[in-house]
């Protein structure tokens, strides 16, 4: 991840567990944790899930130094063998997850640790915060790029992120989700997701007058300039310049603007006359970019007030996903060994929807013939669907709903990335994992990707599991 040292970032509670099940000789049982999430944000009906490559770091790296157990040990508590654990400490478990980019939904496994139950319990934190920001993101931006209908996102947010990791990361997550590329110029330097950019109002104010500032940018960059037309008077001042930069500058140099951008006002109708200007004066190629406090409704506004745009520079509202800015993403035991027998373990509640389903699962995603998904199922983690034969699709909840489905593609989405504590998964770049993301995505029907109402993606239980979760609740309920 980087160069700090992070192993204390785990909630306290963590480590009081830990060493009470060294304490009492249970450290070593077998435990199964599910990742799920139980609503997504926005009402939307689709998420993204992103992290995992920062979760892989994390779980390689995790050692406790000398200066971590010496500060454990001043607090008191916790028990010496316990502290020699932690100093001697190595990952042994098994991680299954999704792929980053895969669209996912409320209450199927996205990540899954199985082993000791004291590891497990030792990254919960740092496992729940790593995917719960960058799927948020990469959910709010993947609305974006959606709602842009094709046409250009750039991520703009670092300045109003919540922190530098939440700019990176943030950054990082939106690219997954199809945005062009970041103004974060560290995000590039790292991840190589390419910095863009335009210019600032000071760059224009700090010159005597509009016209000389953007001359002076132009003679710097006549490949590539992009000029910020809103400082004094759009319709007025700002575009009539830049066209006169066209003229006087880049004409004689044989060179085109490549673009302009409003950050005020009325974007639709500035634009459209910024077009039909910019038209008139042979600049047709000439791409005009805006910004301004926008997210996925403000851009479907404006494209359906038949605004003039080519980019959409989107901060504020995207990399702190401003409209709801928390992934519910949580740990839960699911199974734990009873007698060296691992047993489906249930946490029963009032509300139907924290009930969690039980057991060791596996996440199928069924595709119908066009490749259009139909619907995820859980089940046993051994169990298989043969796709030669029917299979019947239910409504855990209301039963009698049924589907009989007979054409249809299945893939388990749950795959293996560490086993005993080793890496087996080759981990993916990251314009793998985006266009990974683009092609599951375009496995969605439009009902699920809409903005308003969307329809709710069938997440189904096998009957076995269902079954199962079905004995688990009459025997805890009795
Ligand atoms: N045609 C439009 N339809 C809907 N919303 C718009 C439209 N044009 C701009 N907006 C959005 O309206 C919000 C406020 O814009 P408004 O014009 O009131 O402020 P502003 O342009 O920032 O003002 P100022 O000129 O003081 O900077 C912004 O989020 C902007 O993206
Ligand atoms: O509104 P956002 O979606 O967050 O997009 C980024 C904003 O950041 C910049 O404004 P800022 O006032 O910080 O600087 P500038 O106008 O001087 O560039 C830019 O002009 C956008 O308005
Ligand atoms: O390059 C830009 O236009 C930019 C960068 C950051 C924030 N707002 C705008």
């Amino acid at each position: 991840m980087d160069d700090r040292k992070l192993t204390m970032l785990m909630d306290f509670y963590e480590l009081t567990m830990a060493n009470g099940y060294y304490v009492d000789k249970k450290d070593k049982e077998i435990a199964v944790f599910d990742v799920f999430f139980r609503s997504i944000p926005d009402k939307g009906g689709y998420a993204i899930f992103a992290g995992l490559e920062q979760v892989i770091e994390y779980l390689q790296n995790l050692k406790f130094g000398k200066d971590e157990i010496e500060f454990l040990e001043s607090k008191k508590i916790f028990d010496k063998g316990f502290l020699n654990y932690l100093s001697n400490f190595e990952f042994t478990a098994d991680v299954y997850a999704m792929r980053e980019g895969t669209p996912i939904f409320p209450h199927e496994p996205i990540l899954v640790v199985k082993g000791p139950i004291i590891e497990c319990q030792l990254v919960e934190t740092m496992i729940l915060l790593t995917i719960n920001h960058q799927s948020l993101i990469a959910t709010k931006a993947a609305r974006i790029v959606h709602a842009a209908k094709g046409r250009s996102v750039i991520e703009f947010g670092a300045r109003r992120a919540h922190g530098y990791d939440a700019s990176i990361y943030g950054a990082r997550a939106a690219y997954i989700s199809g945005v062009l590329g970041t103004s974060n110029t560290y995000v590039d330097f790292k991840y190589s997701i390419p910095a863009l950019g335009t210019m600032a109002h000071s760059y224009i104010q700090s010159y005597e007058d509009e016209y000389t500032a953007f001359k002076a940018y132009a003679d710097v960059y006549p490949d590539s300039c992009v000029l910020l037309v809103d400082t004094y008077n759009t319709l007025k001042q700002g575009i009539p310049n830049a066209i006169k930069v066209q003229k006087e500058v880049l004409d004689p140099l044989g060179k085109k603007l490549k673009g302009i951008r409003l950050d005020s006002g009325d974007l639709a109708y500035l634009t459209i006359q910024a077009r039909k200007m910019l038209d008139e004066a042979g600049l047709e190629d000439c791409k005009i970019t805006v910004s301004n406090s926008l997210d996925e409704y403000l851009i479907k506004e404006l494209i359906s007030q038949g605004a003039q745009i080519d980019t959409f520079g989107v901060g504020e509202r995207l990399v702190t996903a401003r409209s709801e800015a928390v992934f519910g993403g949580v740990f839960k035991l699911s199974a734990i060994e009873v007698n060296k027998k691992l047993t489906p373990k249930i946490k029963i509640s009032e509300n139907v929807q924290k009930t969690t389903t039980p057991g060791f699962k596996q996440v199928y995603r069924f595709y119908d013939e066009n490749c259009m998904a139909i619907a995820d199922v859980m089940t046993l983690f051994e169990e298989e669907i043969d796709a030669s034969k029917p299979y019947l699709l239910f409504d855990p909840d209301y039963v009698w709903k049924k589907k009989m489905i007979e054409t249809y593609n299945v893939k388990p989405l749950l795959i293996p990335i560490f086993k005993k504590g080793k890496l087996v998964y080759e981990t993916p770049s990251l314009e793998e994992i985006r266009a990974y993301h683009k092609q599951e995505f375009n496995t969605l029907w439009p009902a699920v990707i809409r903005l308003e109402n969307p329809h709710e993606y069938y997440v189904d239980l096998s009957e076995k599991l269902w079954t199962l979760k079905q004995k688990l609740i009459k025997k805890y309920k009795r």
